[in-house]
């Protein structure tokens, strides 16, 4: 049976086809190219502290509509005053309402790291990434081949971006280890049955090597959750539907990370 993740992936390759169609492989890597650099993204998350990713995310799979993201610039100016790390765009159109104008809308907002959160499955995404101006992008384990996912990974970086590189349990850990990443985000949602177990990064964090940025993904509802991931180890906190439900988002960054500083 097909799980959500096969099913958003299917409509992923859909939309991939009339992008080429539109802006055909030459002219986005022309455009990568020629984009204004990257910032260096693993730099700023290796900083003291727990750093936070603030997501710009309109909807979900798993809670439908979230918040109505009139100025999803505004909400990211939001997020940097409030102290964030970087801020990670849903750029899905199908299941999370997202697009590449939310990610050039923020893009042109902020001036610290953006992340193209999306189901990469082809190198056209990081190009089309790049050109977009940025600096991160997600690769999900488990909707990758080990080859792709290493050699996207290298692509990423050739391209001077951060692989952020997603895991849900021990084998995808082991597998993103031997893959090289750098920077790995445990997500703490169930791909198969959407639910959240807060348990999944305090168990798989001794998976994944010191030398590497850790990420704790998904379920973060408050300072108390941040708290207790930056005690399991997490060196950043990737927060979504809190902070774009919630009436103000630049305090809700700034106490999470001040909940994460003290723990
Ligand atoms: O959010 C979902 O329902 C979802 C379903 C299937 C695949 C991915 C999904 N979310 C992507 C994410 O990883 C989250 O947006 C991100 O970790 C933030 O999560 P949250 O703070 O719980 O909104």
């Amino acid at each position: 049976m097909a799980t959500v993740l096969d099913e958003i992936v299917a409509g992923v390759r859909e939309d991939l086809a009339d992008a080429v169609a539109a802006t055909p492989l030459p002219e986005v890597q022309r455009l990568a190219r020629a984009a204004a650099p990257p910032l260096d993204a693993e730099a700023a998350l290796r900083r003291p502290g727990l750093s936070l990713i603030a997501e710009v995310k309109r909807s979900s799979p798993s809670k439908g509509a979230l918040a109505a993201i009139a100025d999803p610039a505004a909400l990211a100016a939001d997020y940097e005053a409030g102290g964030a790390t970087a801020v990670s765009v849903l750029t899905e159109r199908r299941r999370f309402g997202g697009s590449l104008d939310d990610l050039d809308a923020v893009r042109r907002a902020v001036g610290i790291p953006v992340l193209r959160k999306d189901f990469m499955v082809e190198d056209y995404q990081l190009f089309e990434a790049r050109a977009h101006g940025a600096d991160i992008i997600l690769l999900i384990v488990a909707a990758l081949e080990q080859d792709d996912l290493v050699r996207m990974q290298a692509l990423a970086r050739d391209l001077g971006m951060t692989a952020l590189v997603e895991v849900h349990d021990e084998a995808e850990t082991a597998r993103a280890v031997d893959a090289g990443a750098s920077v790995i985000g445990v997500n703490a949602r169930n791909l198969k049955t959407l639910a959240v177990d807060p348990d999944t990064f305090g168990s798989l964090a001794p998976f994944v090597p010191d030398s590497c940025v850790k990420v704790a993904e998904s379920g973060v509802s408050g300072p108390a959750d941040a708290a207790r991931y930056a005690g399991e180890g997490a060196d950043a906190v990737l927060v979504g539907e809190a902070l774009v439900r919630g009436a103000e988002p630049r305090r809700a960054a700034h106490d999470l990370i001040a909940a994460g500083a003290q723990s």
